[in-house]
């Protein structure tokens, strides 16, 4: 059988923002479909995983459509928290349709991916230093409207309708908001 050519894209999506988008258009330049893989799925509300998988799936589907993507090149698929381990590099195949190649940034599970088989692209950065889910999750911790202009407009109003920055304030830590020069507000 032939199947459809595609790549994976491995990421939380912690919120889905620009950054993502840019590379998930580049990739859908050279392959018919894309595979978002959703790690870290069974984490939500941390700090570092405010959103569940559910979110993180509807929230990718609002920005690939709102870029006039049609969806059904768009595949969505989730993988558990797992141990940093070779042997995890596996469930990567498990979970996702037959594809070409996995683009991701992170170091350490780009290293396992390889050495494990996988055809590793490491996506070009696009303005790294905003589009960021680690800077965009403190401006929503510390209510700083800036977030809104780094993710696609229909992610924004999604993050509102679930209420985002409220959940956002209520689970960073308090030495996170004093980095952000929030101790202030603090009571
Ligand atoms: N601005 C960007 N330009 C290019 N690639 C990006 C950009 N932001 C994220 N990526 C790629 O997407 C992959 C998955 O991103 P992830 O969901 O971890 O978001 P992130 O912005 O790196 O989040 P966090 O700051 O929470 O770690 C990263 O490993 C990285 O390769
Ligand atoms: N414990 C884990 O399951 C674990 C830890 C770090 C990265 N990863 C995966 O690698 C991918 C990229 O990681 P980062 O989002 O940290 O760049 C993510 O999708 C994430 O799921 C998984």
């Amino acid at each position: 059988m032939k199947f459809p050519r595609r790549a994976i894209f491995f990421g939380r999506f912690q919120p889905f923002h620009k950054g993502h988008l840019y590379v998930a258009e580049n990739i859908l330049k050279e392959y018919e479909e894309i595979v978002f893989l959703v790690g870290m799925s069974t984490e939500s509300h941390t700090e570092r995983n405010p959103f569940t998988a559910g979110e993180r799936i509807e929230m990718i589907r609002l920005a690939m459509k709102e870029a006039g993507f049609d969806l059904s090149r768009v595949i969505t698929s989730a993988l558990p928290t797992l141990e940093i381990h070779i042997a995890s590099a596996h469930h990567a195949i498990y979970a996702s349709p037959h594809s070409e190649a996995i683009f991701i940034g992170n170091p350490i599970v780009s290293q396992i991916l390889r050495e494990a088989g996988f055809n590793v692209i490491v996506p070009k950065p696009y303005k790294r230093e905003i589009y960021n889910g680690t800077l965009i999750r403190r401006y929503m911790a510390e209510q700083n409207d800036k977030w809104r202009e780094l993710v696609p407009k229909s992610v924004a109003e999604f993050l509102d309708s679930i209420k985002a920055t409220e959940r956002l304030k209520n689970i960073t830590s308090p030495s996170e908001r004093h980095i952000l020069g929030e101790e202030n507000s603090l009571d």
